[in-house]
């Protein structure tokens, strides 16, 4: 196992710092391997983001992003390779323990959720959301009423940030797309992610919401630190947003670097670009 950066060669030994001293790479991923029967959706990837790097992942379909995610989130297990999210050894860990480690992935809304109301939603992403416990409801009713106040005031400012304060009461299905999205979004910053993985913004969002979510993103970044992976096809946003692009092609890292980097790139032109654009 190496330590070499995303997408540099196996012999280049090249270690990245962040600045601080200590501080470490939001996620490392080092030789990422999954396989579907015969075919290797992702093949010995290696990704390392830095704390408030903006990663655009693009791609032809099929390209293996989604698995790549599936593999960051704790959603599928790797047949090889490792992890670590900030510094913690996080290889086959499931999603709630990433989670406690500061990386979330946007969940599309589970059906059952659309009846509740949006704060409700935001509410139930908190691990050990109060009242969870019947023991605690039981035996500490006083803690248990402080942490529901404290969980739901925290509910609150994070619809604030993401613009739906005037949703709040408003049933989950009743929300638009964008809407879904940046509700998708207040869940992940309720459980405290210091790293979002975020799929698909722009998939069927009228404009002036992607325009919504895309600011966001970029508040978040400026004013919290935050950091993002983004899947998007939308070429436009990836230029936006991302401080840097990696491109993936049949399961591997094709190119990465600045968005005019890998658009001048003629083998990302040919394999995705060329099309996308
Ligand atoms: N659960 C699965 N079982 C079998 N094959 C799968 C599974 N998930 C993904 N694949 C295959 O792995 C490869 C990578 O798929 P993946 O969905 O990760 O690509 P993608 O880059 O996200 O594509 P898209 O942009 O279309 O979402 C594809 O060939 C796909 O058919």
């Amino acid at each position: 196992m190496t330590d070499r950066p995303t997408g540099t060669p196996p012999g280049d030994r090249a270690v990245r710092t962040y600045g601080e001293p200590g501080l470490h790479p939001r996620i490392e991923a080092r030789g990422l391997t999954k396989r579907f029967g015969g075919a290797t959706a992702v093949d010995d990837v290696y990704l390392t983001v830095g704390p408030g790097e903006v990663v655009g992942l693009i791609g032809p379909n099929g390209a293996g992003k989604t698995t790549l995610f599936n593999l960051l989130s704790g959603a599928l297990k790797p047949d090889s390779g490792e992890l670590n999210v900030n510094g913690v050894r996080a290889t086959r860990l499931p999603p709630h323990r990433l989670a406690k480690l500061g990386l979330t992935r946007t969940f599309q809304l589970a059906r059952e959720l659309d009846r509740l109301t949006t704060l409700e939603n935001v509410l139930l992403a908190a691990p050990n959301h109060p009242g969870e416990t019947l023991r605690g409801a039981f035996f500490e009713p006083r803690a248990t009423r402080r942490a529901e106040v404290e969980a739901t005031v925290k509910a609150r400012e994070i619809l604030e940030i993401v613009g739906l304060s005037a949703k709040e009461a408003t049933l989950a299905g009743h929300l638009s797309g964008g809407q879904k999205k940046l509700l998708e979004l207040a869940r992940c910053l309720m459980v405290d992610a210091d790293t979002i993985l975020l799929d698909e913004i722009a998939a069927g969002v009228a404009p002036h919401l992607v325009e919504e979510i895309a600011a966001l993103v970029e508040r978040l970044n400026r004013e919290h630190g935050t950091t993002f992976v983004i899947i998007e096809h939308n070429v436009g946003i990836i230029r936006r947003l991302s401080s840097r692009v990696v491109v993936m092609a049949r399961g591997a890292v094709l190119a990465e670097g600045s968005f005019a980097d890998v658009a001048s790139n003629p083998d990302v032109v040919s394999s995705y670009l060329g099309q996308a654009a």
